[in-house]
């Protein structure tokens, strides 16, 4: 019988951030594994037209739950649906709600966050430090919490090279950040941004730190751990390999690519590729959720949740193991053959910019024109090199996370929970963990039939055969501007006319001899 299973069973569950891609992992994997736990509570705003129910609904109801429902065939009436905005005081949280959260929750999974790396500072801040803050306030209000369990990110300290787990204080404090806001203008918080961010890329990995230092200053009489997962992607394993539902970190890079978009990527092809299972992320912060609750530690416990320093791959491993999985699933009307590489210096990828992905994209454009149509490949491509350059920073660099806690956690388990709740990256194999992913981006991103691969490779040959074709007029048409102009190009044609002639004729003489 897994322990933590059972830890879970009867209690009551409060969730933020459970409509987003870790938080409905999260959830699927409670009902799944714990079906007699009392209730979760989960923190949801009304959002493109729907309302909460319409919302729950549709998570339910998508494949991700299909085995919750079976194990758990009254899902519906443990979820309940809060309506919150984490933007707002209070969340505006109705009093009732109110109430009945601070009665009833035993633990907190607090998963929001704006990951958007451009967010202005203001709303970085209100989402991931102001909110933080408020649901430790309401955290220690609950007479029956056992544990608040905080996701933020191994890049909140991305400026250091080597991570332990441990907090790395902000040299301006979360207060004094919060405070200001509240009286200085969006101009002046946006010229004094770069300053506060310093040497971090983002807002958003500074705001994720700050988040951390709040947690810690403001959560001192609270069970608190903090979950620092490197970049999320599929599911490995559960409830079933390739799960994905959002283009962050590396699945919109795969689809550019598959799709052809994406030609050349400016990346260290030697850097550590950090990438973490979403499921493995879900079973180590259930297990710390459990450990936190049932030991718990005199200090916060932070987790570093990352493959690195326990099964390291890297940019090129990974980049030559999505081109392979494409030949085998091609995505559909894919713009060109998905071909890309990487380059490490700035002017040769510039270069590949200008060449490989602005200039196909204005011809085809101009074809557009041309046939009545409306323009539009320019602009999607101009979008695909501001996300591109957004991310340059952490596929050009590597970080060591120091695991210790992690390490610690894994040899508490016992074995039953060591292989329910398996979070030793160790066991994963980066090939067939790729491949699982590409198709899932196929399949749950992009919505493809499998029925469709022998259409879409049929796509690619002619593709290839276009890509032969331009290119041999465009060789034929430069050539003969050159043979018209100039006399060394018209000797060397020469040259090589007369070397083929003489090569021709002795193999046509040996081969009579031999007969
Ligand atoms: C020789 C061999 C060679 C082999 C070569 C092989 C190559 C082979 C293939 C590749 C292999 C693998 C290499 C991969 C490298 C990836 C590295 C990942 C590093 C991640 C590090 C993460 C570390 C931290 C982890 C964390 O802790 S947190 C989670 C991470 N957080 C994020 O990843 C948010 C990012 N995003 C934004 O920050 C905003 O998206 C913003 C970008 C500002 C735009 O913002 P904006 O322009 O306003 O517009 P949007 O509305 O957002 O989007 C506008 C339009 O772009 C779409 N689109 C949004 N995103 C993405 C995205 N990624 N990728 C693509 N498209 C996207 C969106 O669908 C919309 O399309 P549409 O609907 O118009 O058709
Ligand atoms: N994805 C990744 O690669 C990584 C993620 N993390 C961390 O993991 C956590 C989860 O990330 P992930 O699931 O990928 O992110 P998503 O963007 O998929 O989900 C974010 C969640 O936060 C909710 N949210 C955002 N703003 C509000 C608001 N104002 N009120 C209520 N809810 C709000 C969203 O709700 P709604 O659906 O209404 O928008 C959504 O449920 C974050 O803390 C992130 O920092 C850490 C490392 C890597």
């Amino acid at each position: 019988m897994s322990m933590i299973a059972a830890f879970y069973g009867g209690k009551s569950i409060l969730i933020t951030g459970a409509t987003g891609f870790l938080g409905k992992v999260l959830m699927e994997k409670l009902f799944r594994t714990s079906p007699n736990l009392k209730v979760i509570y989960i923190l949801v705003r009304p959002k493109a037209g729907q309302t909460l129910q319409q919302r729950v609904f549709q998570i339910l109801n998508s494949k991700l739950f299909e085995k919750v429902k079976e194990v758990c065939p009254n899902v519906h009436e443990k979820i309940r649906p809060i309506c919150a905005d984490l933007n707002q005081n209070d969340f505006g949280i109705s009093k009732e709600d109110m109430q009945e959260l601070l009665s009833c929750t035993n633990i907190i999974f607090h998963c929001a966050a704006t990951v958007r790396f451009d967010d202005p500072l203001r709303h970085a801040v209100q989402l991931n430090v102001t909110a933080t803050q408020q649901l430790l306030q309401m955290a220690s209000e609950m007479p029956r919490l056992e544990a608040f369990i905080h996701i933020s990110t191994a890049y909140s300290n991305c400026n250091l090279k080597h991570i332990d787990e441990v907090i790395y204080p902000c040299p301006v404090e979360p207060k004094k950040i919060i405070d200001s806001l509240e009286w200085l203008d969006d101009a002046i918080v946006d010229e004094i941004t770069p300053k506060l961010i310093g040497d971090r890329p983002n807002t958003y990995t500074y705001t994720k730190a700050l988040g951390e230092m709040v947690v810690h200053q403001e959560g001192r009489n609270l069970n608190i751990a903090i979950i620092r997962p490197s970049i999320v992607g599929a599911t490995w394993q559960e409830p079933f390999p390739g799960w994905v539902d959002n283009l962050n970190g590396p699945s919109g890079m795969i689809i550019a690519a598959g799709k052809g978009f994406l030609r050349s990527l400016r990346a260290t092809p030697m850097a550590v590729a950090d990438l973490i299972p979403v499921d493995t992320v879900v079973n180590l912060t259930l297990a710390a959720g459990w450990y936190t609750a049932v030991h718990r530690p005199k200090s916060t416990l932070i987790y570093h949740c990352t493959s690195g320093n326990l099964n390291p791959c890297n940019w090129l491993k990974m980049g030559l193991y999505v081109l392979a999985t494409f030949e085998k699933v091609p995505f559909e009307k894919a713009f060109r053959r998905p071909n890309a590489d990487f380059t490490t210096n700035i002017l040769s990828n510039q270069y590949w910019n200008a060449v490989s992905h602005l200039a196909p994209a204005i011809i085809y454009d101009f074809y557009l024109r041309l046939t009545g149509r409306k323009p539009r490949m320019t602009k999607l491509m101009n979008r695909l090199l501001r996300t591109i350059s957004m991310l340059e920073y952490f596929i050009n660099r590597s970080w060591e996370w120091s695991t210790a806690n992690t390490e610690m956690l894994m040899s508490e388990l016992s074995p039953e929970d060591q292989r329910v709740f398996n979070f030793d990256v160790r066991q994963l194999n980066w090939l067939e963990y790729i491949e699982n992913y590409v198709l899932g981006v196929k399949k749950y991103l992009l919505k493809e039939d499998m029925a469709g691969i022998p259409k879409a490779k049929q796509h690619l040959k002619r593709l290839r055969n276009i890509h032969y074709l331009f290119n041999t007029a465009l060789f034929l048409i430069i050539w003969r501007l050159l043979i018209a102009r100039s006399q060394m190009a018209r000797n060397i044609w020469l040259f090589i006319v007369s070397f083929c002639y003489k090569f021709l004729s002795y193999f046509r003489a040996s081969s009579t001899l031999k007969v």
